[in-house]
Parts: structure tokens; C-alpha cells; sequence
């Protein structure tokens, strides 16, 4: 790297070229720094005289010179040990060599024996060695190489001064004076692709990020190593039965922070709601990492999602279906959807307003001060928007993301390519947010990620569709230092996505009146008989949500929120005559066995007798209760079948009860046992 040339090497180099006067002052010059050792010889050679004639004799100062000859070299070889191996050996055996001769000298006389041999071969010698390894420290290709061996000279960026360098295990960072006038952030970033080469690292290992403060400054991150490589398997919800309006975290950064979007606004933060751009060429992991979004969001006690697939219908959004408030999968009900989306902004609008609210915050879905439902916050969410843009007018997408903000709601719109044929400029403009995954040119990065962005070195477009789930991502409340840093999205199984959906059902929000009011008043029945899906591990059927008064008089707005809207699955299921035991086998060729004795347990009931009717939450909470008992009756291991003894209690059939014990395996309340059918119980607190 680049050092600063002092006043000194300057006036080297100037008296390099001859003109800094004749030649015997210019060979004085240059000898001057290699004189000191020299000078010692000597010194050292000529005080021996004095010693010699005043000391000589004296057995104290024989033994003082000696002892200080030792001491001497202990303390250089103690003072070098900070400095290299080398250096440490050589000063000590220079000061050994010196003081040894000097004690000999000072006793028998320099000139005694081999004293005088001695000295006139060991100086020069000794001097020379400095003078040698002075050389060699110096840079033979002078000043102009720098430190950094000519690195930054080579990559286009001469003349530029490393301030500061901070090396970290995997990630190094220099911040950068560039030369004032010459250089800008801007050839920085052109190089950028030279700086990888010349490091051999690829391109996206190498960001830069300008300085607030200086046009003159930047700084260079290098993260040689790709520690996103491995697939990151979601660890879980961050924030389970939280509000929405904490952090939904969708992945990690290479350095392995978690990678956080916020959907609502916060004012204190100064932060609006979100408008996302989900954007990735095929097989870029976009809808892998919208799951991985959604689960999140799932996870949480005050929001709803809509949801529309009108290109892969069930495909993508499939296991979190049940979850979803309204899911969209063709291109009527899409179509729906937006329609009812307009007319539900202004409505929650309203109703923020009504109750003092600037714009949603977590105590809006609390029960209102008089009473009134609290509103959960709406996530709109258009998988394949492209092709539902083609079908609508491009504007509409436009004025709902505007003023969507103030209504707390969030849009998500996932394309391939944000296009000027697919999306307006308005449109993309308006959503503000952007999650960029792997894209085939650089120009359709450009689509999703401002120039700056780009320049500071994001490049989706090296990934394509090598790198699913490799992502950037530019939100609202994302410190703009991260916007180029790559981050891999968390992958969610399909149990996983089950899970959430099973084990956060109880505490999901419903949708609130005003949003079905004006959703129902707008989109009728393509909203009040939406479908709802069965929670996974029954058998149910995907269920149309029945036409329940939703209608054309908003002074029945109240009524539009039935109690228990989500129970309406007939509460014995479509499978009550699949009503045995597991294992049961029956061979209709063998022959029964011999009645020996009639044995009457109790009254039989009526055949007829119709099982008591309970709502789905309360039969669940009744087959938690069975668990219970069974636990505290010191049962380890039970099946359906122990279950199904108490199917009274539930008023639910055999498939009903085994989609629960599933829910409970899922859960982690039963784990599987080597034996089919059993499963072991797992203590609440190991659960949780
Ligand atoms: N975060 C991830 N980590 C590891 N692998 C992933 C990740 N995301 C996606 N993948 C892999 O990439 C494949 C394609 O992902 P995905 O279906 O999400 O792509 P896509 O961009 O939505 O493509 P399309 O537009 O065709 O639907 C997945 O089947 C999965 O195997």
C-alpha cells in the first residue's frame, strides 16, 4: 500500500538526479546514513586508549569492565525482543563482539596479541554487516513502488493513501485517501472488477462504500472467502407471537449477521412502511426466500397476509395456505383482490385517523379504547406480479403503494424482471424497497438496485441462477452500508412451513371488521367465499368460506365479523365412518369365533345419537387436555388410538384426530417411536 513521501526521500530523489550540487557532496549524502556503524568502530577503537592507560592493572575495574560487558549484551538481547530474530541475534553479538574487545583492549592494551588483528578485521566487518542490512530494508525500486508493491498504481488508483486497515478473519477494509481532485468514488468502482483480479477474488467479494463526509474517501472491503456457500436452513421464528412491527429476519449476511426487513413504519425511526420489489431470474431461490419471509410474518400476532399466485397457483405458496387470510390463485380472484385492496386503504385509513393514529403501530391491533376490534397490520402479496400487471393497469399498483403506507399495509410484488415492459417506472419507484436475488445481465439488476448500489459493487447478475438465495437487500431501516453486502436467505423445509402453520394458528390475528367490511362491499363474493384451507395433517378439504352477509350496507359492518369465522368446517368431518382403530385388520373369510359369553359394560347410546358439536379450537384444546391426562397418568408413549377412546370429547372423527396427533408431532409435543403409529411424549418445557 501507498506510503506518504516525506520531505527527506523527496530531497533523495532529488539529489538522485544530480542536482543537488557537486559530486563529492552527492557521495557524502548518500554515504551519511551508513556512517553510524563505522563511527562506532572507531569510537570504540580509539577509546580503548585511555581506558587502556588509566585502567590497566586495576583488577576492579577488570572485573567491572567484564561485568558490564555481560550485562551489556543481556540488556541488548532483552531491549530486542520486540524486533525480528534477526535483528535481535545481530545487535546482541555486536554489542558481545565490541564489549569483549573494549575489556581486552582496556586491560592488555589495544595492541596486545591478536587485539590489534582483531580489531582492524572485526569492525569493519561488524559495520559492514549493518551497512548490508541497512541496504536491504531499503526500497530498491524507490520511493514510487510504495509499500503495497505498486498494488494500487496497478488497479488504476496511483497516488491513493491507505488511512487505516482493519484485517478481520475473513474481511479486510482499508479506508482510502484518494488524490483530491484527480480521483473519485466513481473510479473506484470501475476498477473494482480489476481490484478482484488483482486479488484473485471474484468480483462480488469486493465492495466499496463511500464516505458521507468526503468525495476524496471510500472505503474497500475484501471478503476473500464465500461464507454463504452452504445452504442455511431457517433456525427457526425470531420472534415468535411477537408483533409484526419487530424485525422479520429472512437470512444471514456473510459475516453472519441476520439479515432483518421491518414491514410497518416507525416514526420514531423515521422509517415508512415497506413496498417490496422481490426480484430474481428463475431458479434464483425469490420464492424460496418469499416463503422464508411469510413464515416469519406468520409467526406473528397482529398481521394478516393476502396472498395471490395466479401463474403457479398452489405450487409456491402451498404449505402456508391455511395460514393465509386470502389466497389468490387465478387471475379473477387476483383481480379481486387488488379491487378489494382499494377500497380497504382508504378504510383503514379512516379508521387509523378516527382513533388518533398517524399510521400503524403495534396497539392498533389491541382493543380500542371504546371497545372497538383493533385492525392487524395487512401484508398484500403478488407472487408472478408481472403477469398480473399485464392483465391490470400497471397505475393501479402505483396509487396503492402510495397510499398504502398510511394504512398499514405492506405490498410485496415478486417478478423476474422489473422491466419497463413488466412494471411503470412509477410503479417501481413507489415500492421503495428491494430484494434483488441472482439476475441474467447487469442491466436487469439495474431494475431492482440503484446505481450506487451497483457501484459499490452488488452484483446479482455474476450469480444468475448458480447462487439460489443469494440475495441483496435494500429496505427501508437497512443500514445503507449493507445495501452491496450479499446475504444468503434462510431455506424453510416443508415441515418447517407446517409447523408454523399449525403452531401459531391460535394466536394468528382474524381479519378485522373494517378490512372485511370494505374488502367484502368491494370484491363480494370472490372475497366472502374466498377459500380456506385445512391445517396440514388433516384431510380435510380446501373449504369456500360461505357467503355470510357481507354486503352492500356499511351500517352492517360490525356483523361482518362473525365470531368464529374459521370454524366452519362441519365439526365431525367428512370422515366419520372411518371410525376405527388403527391396525385393525378384518379377514371377512375367517370364521368368527364362537360367542361364549355376552358381557354388558354399560347402556349403549342411541344409535342416532348425534356426537356433541364444539368449535375446532375447543376440540383441539380438548385433545391437549387428553394429552395432558395421559401424561400425568404416566403414559410415555400413545397413538391415535388412545385418542380415539375419547373422541367424545372432541366430537371429531378418526382422520381428524390422527391430523392432530400429526400437529402434535410437528409441534414437537410427540416425537416418532421405532414403532409405527406410537409416539412418545415429549415433556412441555423439552417442546417448547
Ligand atoms: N436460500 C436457498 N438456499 C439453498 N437453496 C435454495 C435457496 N433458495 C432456493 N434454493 C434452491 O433453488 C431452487 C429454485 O428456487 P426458487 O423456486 O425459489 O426459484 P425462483 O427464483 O422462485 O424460480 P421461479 O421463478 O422459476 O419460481 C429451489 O428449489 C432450491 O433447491
Amino acid at each position: 500500500m501507498p506510503r506518504t513521501i516525506s520531505p527527506e526521500e523527496t530531497r533523495q530523489q532529488y539529489d538522485v538526479h544530480g542536482e543537488g550540487g557537486g559530486i563529492g557532496e552527492y557521495l557524502l549524502h548518500r554515504a551519511k546514513p551508513h556512517l553510524p556503524p563505522w563511527l562506532a568502530g572507531a569510537g570504540t577503537g580509539l577509546a580503548s586508549l585511555p581506558a587502556h592507560y588509566f585502567w590497566s592493572g586495576e583488577p576492579g575495574v577488570t572485573a567491572g569492565l567484564t561485568l558490564a560487558s555481560v550485562a551489556l549484551t543481556g540488556l541488548t538481547w532483552w531491549a530486542g525482543k520486540s524486533t525480528t530474530q534477526q535483528r535481535r541475534l545481530h545487535s546482541a553479538v555486536t554489542v558481545a563482539a565490541a564489549s569483549t574487545w573494549f575489556t581486552a583492549a582496556a586491560i592488555a592494551g589495544p595492541g596486545a596479541g591478536p587485539l590489534g588483528e582483531l580489531y582492524f578485521i572485526g569492525a569493519p566487518a561488524l559495520a559492514l554487516s549493518w551497512n548490508i542490512r541497512q541496504i536491504l530494508r531499503k526500497n530498491v525500486e524507490g520511493p514510487a513502488a510504495g509499500a503495497d508493491g505498486g498494488f494500487l498504481e496497478k488497479v488504476g488508483l496511483a497516488k491513493t493513501q491507505v488511512l487505516r486497515t482493519e484485517v478481520g478473519p475473513n474481511k479486510a477494509s482499508f479506508d482510502l485517501q484518494l488524490p483530491r481532485g484527480e480521483l473519485t468514488p466513481d473510479d473506484v468502482s470501475k476498477n473494482l472488477t480489476r481490484i478482484a483480479g488483482a486479488l484473485d477474488v471474484p468480483k462480488t467479494a469486493i465492495r466499496i462504500q463511500e464516505n458521507p463526509d468526503s468525495a476524496s474517501r471510500v472505503m474497500l472491503t475484501v471478503v476473500p472467502l464465500d461464507l454463504l456457500k452452504n445452504t442455511v436452513p431457517c433456525p427457526g421464528p425470531s420472534a415468535p407471537g411477537e408483533s409484526i412491527s419487530f424485525p422479520v429476519v429472512v437470512g444471514i449476511y456473510e459475516d453472519g449477521t441476520p439479515a432483518v426487513m421491518w414491514f410497518p413504519g416507525d416514526p420514531d425511526e423515521a422509517r415508512n412502511a415497506m413496498m417490496l420489489l422481490l426480484m430474481g431470474m428463475t431458479g434464483s431461490g425469490k420464492s424460496e426466500g418469499g416463503l422464508t419471509a411469510l413464515a416469519e410474518i406468520l409467526t406473528r400476532r397482529d398481521v394478516i397476509v393476502w396472498a395471490s399466485d395466479p401463474a403457479k397457483k398452489e405450487q409456491t405458496l402451498g404449505p402456508l395456505l391455511p395460514a393465509i387470510d386470502w389466497a389468490a390463485l387465478d387471475m379473477p380472484s387476483t383481480k379481486a383482490m387488488i379491487k378489494a385492496l382499494t377500497a380497504v386503504i382508504p378504510a383503514r385509513t379512516a379508521w387509523l385517523a378516527k382513533y388518533g393514529y398517524k399510521q400503524w403501530v403495534a396497539a392498533c391491533a389491541e382493543t380500542q379504547s371504546d371497545g372497538a376490534p383493533g385492525m392487524p397490520y395487512l401484508v398484500a402479496w403478488f407472487e408472478e406480479a408481472a403477469k398480473t400487471i399485464r392483465e391490470i393497469d400497471d397505475d393501479v399498483f402505483t396509487g396503492l403503494a402510495q397510499e398504502a403506507r398510511s394504512a398499514g399495509v405492506s405490498l410485496v410484488l415478486s417478478m423476474q424482471r422489473a422491466s419497463g415492459n413488466q412494471v411503470s417506472t412509477d410503479t417501481r419507484a413507489s415500492l421503495g424497497s428491494s430484494w434483488c436475488h441472482g439476475v441474467r445481465t447487469e442491466q436487469d439488476a439495474r431494475f431492482a438496485l440503484d446505481d450506487e448500489v451497483l457501484d459499490a459493487g452488488a452484483a446479482p447478475h455474476v450469480w444468475k441462477d448458480k447462487k439460489p438465495g443469494y440475495s441483496y437487500l435494500v429496505a427501508n431501516g437497512v443500514p445503507d452500508g449493507q445495501w452491496a453486502t450479499p446475504m444468503r436467505d434462510y431455506l424453510c423445509s416443508v415441515d418447517y412451513l407446517n409447523w408454523v402453520v399449525v403452531t401459531f394458528s391460535d394466536i394468528r390475528a382474524a381479519i378485522d371488521p373494517v378490512t372485511a367490511g370494505a374488502a367484502a362491499r368491494s370484491a363480494d363474493r370472490a372475497f366472502t367465499g374466498r377459500t380456506r384451507y385445512p391445517m396440514p395433517g388433516t384431510t380435510d378439504q380446501p373449504e369456500t368460506t360461505m357467503s355470510n352477509g357481507y354486503g352492500q350496507d356499511e351500517d352492517e359492518e360490525h356483523d361482518y365479523y362473525p365470531e368464529d369465522e374459521y370454524d366452519r368446517r362441519p365439526p365431525n368431518g367428512a370422515d366419520e365412518e372411518d371410525d376405527y382403530a388403527e391396525g385393525e385388520f378384518i379377514d371377512a373369510e375367517q370364521e368368527l369365533p364362537e360367542v361364549d359369553q355376552v358381557v354388558q359394560l354399560a347402556a349403549r347410546p342411541p344409535a342416532d345419537e348425534p356426537r356433541p358439536k364444539i368449535s375446532t379450537a375447543e376440540a383441539r384444546a380438548a385433545m391437549e387436555e387428553v394429552l395432558e391426562e395421559f401424561e400425568d397418568e404416566g403414559r410415555d408413549v400413545v397413538g391415535p388410538a388412545d385418542f380415539m377412546e375419547y373422541c367424545d370429547r372432541y366430537g371429531r372423527g378418526r382422520s381428524w384426530v390422527s391430523g392432530q396427533v400429526a400437529q402434535f408431532v410437528l409441534a414437537g409435543r410427540l416425537a416418532e417411536t421405532c414403532e409405527v403409529g406410537r409416539y412418545r411424549i415429549v415433556p412441555y418445557q423439552a417442546a417448547a
